[in-house]
């Protein structure tokens, strides 16, 4: 089984890397700790970037995760090997380009392009937002999914995730105590469906919703509350259309031997019990 530890970074090509710096610091909070040249590293804790943008197409959307070490890194590659999804070793100049000490790249049977990385870089300087956004950390991602019951089958017992709760057949899936570190979302193909950073209080979800509307940012869902989390919510579409979310108060699993995926129905209060409507 390969234990993912946490979510480490996505990777966005784009069509306008200035543009895309403008929004990740003026609007969503995060502070560049690194430009160079063709890429923009951005951070959003103690890391040295949770978030790249690169020159390229913004159909290029890929998602890291941590893993222990070299040791797990190989034995991963080879479960993936055998189950017929072929694996990239990244080479020396790509592992920098990640701030990795190694990683191997393949796809989930979505065909996501996910990363599994070792030794992600941690900066010594204090994450210092761009905005006072109130960002306490990057937190989940929702990946699209051409087949939810398949997906969770490889998330689960080819990967340590765990299901927290399933909307439909929505899965939202732990990786540690969190309620959720992945969730999967139905999808015609791959691709990232949100990106979420916590914030530290409600007044920053709602301070935000203030500022990103002056800033003209299309809010897509919320103010809301999900009732599988609890968390307090707010959707947002960004450069090439992705859509970032800010959340507070998500709950952790208590107890990891009994808890029990709790199953909502497909349908709109699953996903705000204050009555916010998707518009996505
Ligand atoms: O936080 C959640 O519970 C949640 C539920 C549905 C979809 C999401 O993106 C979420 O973050
Ligand atoms: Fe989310």
């Amino acid at each position: 089984m390969i234990e993912l530890k946490d979510l480490s970074y996505v990777r966005f090509g784009t069509s306008n890397l200035e543009d895309a710096e403008s929004f990740a610091t003026k609007c969503l909070g995060l502070q560049v700790g690194e430009q160079s040249g063709k890429a923009l590293y951005l951070r959003s804790d103690d890391r040295a970037h949770t978030l790249c943008y690169f020159e390229g197409d913004p159909a290029e959307q890929t998602v890291g995760f941590e893993v222990e070490d070299e040791g797990k890194l190989n034995t991963a590659a080879a479960t993936l090997d055998q189950l017929g999804h072929p694996v990239h070793a990244g080479t020396p100049s790509e592992c920098a380009l990640r701030k990795v000490k190694a990683f191997i790249g393949f796809k989930d049977p979505t065909g996501n392009h996910v990363e599994l990385v070792v030794r992600p870089e941690r900066s010594g300087r204090r994450y210092f937002a761009s905005r006072d956004a109130g960002i306490t950390g990057f937190s989940h991602v929702g990946l699209f999914t051409t087949d939810p019951m398949r997906d969770e089958r490889f998330w689960t017992q080819v990967c340590n995730a765990r299901v927290s709760d399933r909307i439909g057949d929505i899965a939202l899936m732990r990786v540690n105590a969190i309620h959720h570190t992945i969730a999967l979302a139905p999808g015609p193909g791959p691709g990232v469906h949100h990106v979420n950073h916590q914030v530290e209080s409600n007044d920053d979800v709602l301070r935000s919703y203030y500022h990103l509307s002056g800033q003209r940012v299309p809010i897509v869902f919320g103010p809301g509350r999900h009732p599988t989390s609890g968390a307090r919510f707010l959707y947002f579409r960004g450069p090439d259309g992705m859509v970032f979310e800010y959340s507070v108060g998500v709950d952790e699993i208590e107890d990891e031997e009994t808890h029990r995926p709790r199953q909502f129905g497909f349908e709109p209060s699953s996903l705000c019990m204050w009555g916010s409507k998707r518009s996505w």
